[in-house]
């Protein structure tokens, strides 16, 4: 069974039709990147399986439920699970008290100990424990933002950007990191612009172009598409 499906979801902001009849289906199990020019739709996409945008037709369904009329926090409940481009770490608390502020609806005493334990060292970040979040360094701050998104264990996270703004060992050390979670069981969709994060990871990619499913396929598919050159790949990411 298909862990997420849309289909044929439209989403207007005004005469802007942002979403256009997007088709996607995420098999359990699976890395899928999204990519495209700035303004495709992606984020909006997101959003939309978020729950924090609703479509103005067009169906959700997750795990085979149909969770189009959903709240965010019932999604959430759910197993999905979103980090978004912008760290919203809590940046004057140190990094194990992020964590335990994601942890603690699940955890208490020394199994919240130990899960923040175990966190700190998946995202490696243990030796940061006792620093302020606000004075990681970016990528830092995104690792524990991933921590904090994956803290529920989420069957499907959601990655807008997650390597934005990341050195090239950075963005490998993401790659890595999307990797094991994978291997563990998660399903990821990661929103991305860098193409060697892209190989890294994807399994399979689909290309947005004017809120329109554009081309879909394997990453060597896909780089060698002439269209997808042509209105993507071809311009600042070849
Ligand atoms: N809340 C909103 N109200 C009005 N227009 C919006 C809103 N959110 C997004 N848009 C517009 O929808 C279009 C798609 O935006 P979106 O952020 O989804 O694209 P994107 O593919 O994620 O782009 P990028 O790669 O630059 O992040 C853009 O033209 C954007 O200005």
């Amino acid at each position: 069974m298909s862990l997420l499906e849309l289909r044929k979801l439209n989403k207007h902001f005004g005469g802007l039709h942002v979403t256009n009849a997007v088709d996607l289906t995420l098999e359990a199990g699976e890395i899928h990147c999204l990519i495209g020019p700035n303004g495709a739709g992606k984020s909006t996409l997101f959003r939309l399986i978020l729950g924090e945008h609703h479509p103005g037709s067009g169906d959700v369904l997750f795990a085979g439920e149909n969770i189009t009329a959903l709240k965010a926090f019932a999604r959430i409940r759910r197993g999905l699970s979103v980090k978004f481009q912008v760290p919203g770490v809590f940046k004057g608390l140190s990094v194990r008290q992020n964590l335990e502020i994601a942890l603690q609806s699940r955890h208490r005493g020394r199994e919240l100990e130990a899960e923040i334990d175990r966190l700190l060292v998946f995202l490696g970040l243990a030796s940061e424990q006792a620093q302020t979040a606000g004075n990681l360094s970016h990528g830092q701050k995104q690792w524990l933002e991933i921590g904090m998104a994956i803290s529920l264990k989420p069957s499907l996270l959601l990655l807008d950007e997650p390597t934005a703004g990341m050195s090239p060992e950075e963005t490998h050390m993401t790659g890595e990191m999307v990797q094991r979670l994978n291997a563990d069981g998660m399903t990821v969709l990661a929103i991305e612009h860098d193409m060697a994060f892209v190989r890294q990871v994807a399994q399979r990619v689909t290309v947005l172009h004017l809120g329109q499913v554009f081309a879909q396929g394997s990453i060597d598919e896909i780089v060698a598409d002439e269209r997808v050159a042509a209105i993507y790949l071809g311009q600042a990411h070849a």
